[in-house]
């Protein structure tokens, strides 16, 4: 094994004495991949992502193996070549890595991390991309090891398609992945799996899992139920609204459409792993949509317009930030 947690590249950053030598010289250095051996679980939409950009760049890892438990995945993966070997058995793959990488929805978590850890190796990183961390973090706990480093991990970039096709290398470039690291995550691996979303092409920020579910509760999780919802709504009007919704959908509920096409697997898991966090934030926001009720009754302008003043502000902050 040519690399494990102790000697993985923490950065990209040269050691100082090199850094002067690097510069005067001007060539580009291949960085060193920061893993030997890869393992990622689930190589859907995430998982085929992180392969492809770690075979496009080769800076990732030296090898790269995907694991699913379904023969169609499996397939598919291996027609279009992201890894170099497929591999059905989860514990059978992770023996071989020096990082296991887990991407399946958050409900299975817990399970697969039961399978992966009893057969990885001392000094191996266990890492994943759950879009919830406080119940993902409980569930995988029981099956932690002493001597297996433990760092969750959050891309904040996706799409509403999923599996091995709807993966592409550029996914992560410009992107917030938020690092949840654990009291006893060693500095090493946080910092290895810092690096390989850096060379993912990410924006790092750490924060704690209950801080991290609260903000995606907002960011993320409540425009998800918002947009499955006003689209069911839409569909229970089906019989005053079917041909309306379907000629008239280049106005704004074609955008939530969009969301509301996401897999319901992934999301029926996130509503229920981040149970607490989601309900109050659409408690909040069925307060503020029924103040909005309660002026557009009354005629009370000033409210409407100061709420539609804001709802510009934030677009106008995010473009200024590109991020949208
Ligand atoms: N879709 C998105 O936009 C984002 C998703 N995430 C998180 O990433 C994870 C993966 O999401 P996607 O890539 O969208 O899902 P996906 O549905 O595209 O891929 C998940 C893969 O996991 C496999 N799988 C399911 N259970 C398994 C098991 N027990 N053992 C082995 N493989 C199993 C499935 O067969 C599938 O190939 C989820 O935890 C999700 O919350 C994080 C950021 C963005
Ligand atoms: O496609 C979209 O609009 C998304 O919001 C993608 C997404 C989905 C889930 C996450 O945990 C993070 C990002």
């Amino acid at each position: 094994m040519a690399s494990s947690i102790s000697d993985a590249p923490p950065s990209d950053t040269l050691p100082d004495a090199l850094t002067g030598v690097a510069d005067e010289i001007a060539t580009p250095v291949a960085a060193t991949p920061v893993f030997d051996t890869l393992v990622v679980v689930g190589p859907g939409l995430i998982g085929s992502s992180v392969l492809r950009r770690a075979q496009q760049k080769g800076t990732l890892a030296r090898q790269l193996i995907a694991v699913d438990v379904s023969p169609e995945v499996r397939a598919r993966v291996e027609e279009l070549g992201i890894a170099d070997r497929v591999m059905a058995d989860p514990a059978e793959a992770a023996a071989l890595a020096d990082c296991v990488m887990l991407c399946v929805p958050v409900g299975a978590m817990g399970p697969v991390a039961a399978q992966v850890l009893p057969a990885m190796r001392p000094g191996a990183i266990l890492t994943e991309v759950g879009s919830t961390k406080v119940s993902v973090i409980e569930a995988i706990s029981p099956f932690l090891r002493p001597d297996v480093a433990y760092v969750p991990a959050h891309p904040m970039a996706g799409t509403e398609y999923s599996g091995p096709d709807a993966g592409f290398a550029t996914l992560f470039e410009d992107r917030w992945c938020l690092l949840t690291p654990l009291d006893g995550t060693p500095p090493q691996a946080l910092a290895a799996i810092r690096t390989l979303w850096e060379r993912c092409g990410a924006r790092l920020r750490e924060m704690t899992p209950a801080h991290h579910d609260r903000v995606c509760a907002i960011v993320s999780h409540l425009p998800h139920l918002l947009a499955f919802t006003i689209c069911g709504t839409a569909d229970d009007l089906a019989d005053e609204t079917r041909s309306e919704v379907l000629d008239f959908a280049a106005s704004g509920f074609r955008d939530f459409t969009r969301i509301a096409a996401s897999d319901p697997i992934m999301w029926r898991d996130v509503f229920l792993s981040n149970r607490e966090a989601l309900l109050e934030m659409l408690a909040r926001f069925t307060e503020d949509a029924q103040a909005m009720a309660r002026a557009i009754r009354w005629g009370d302008e000033d409210y409407i317009v100061d709420r539609i003043q804001r709802g510009r502000a934030i677009r106008k902050s995010l473009i200024e930030n590109r991020q949208a």
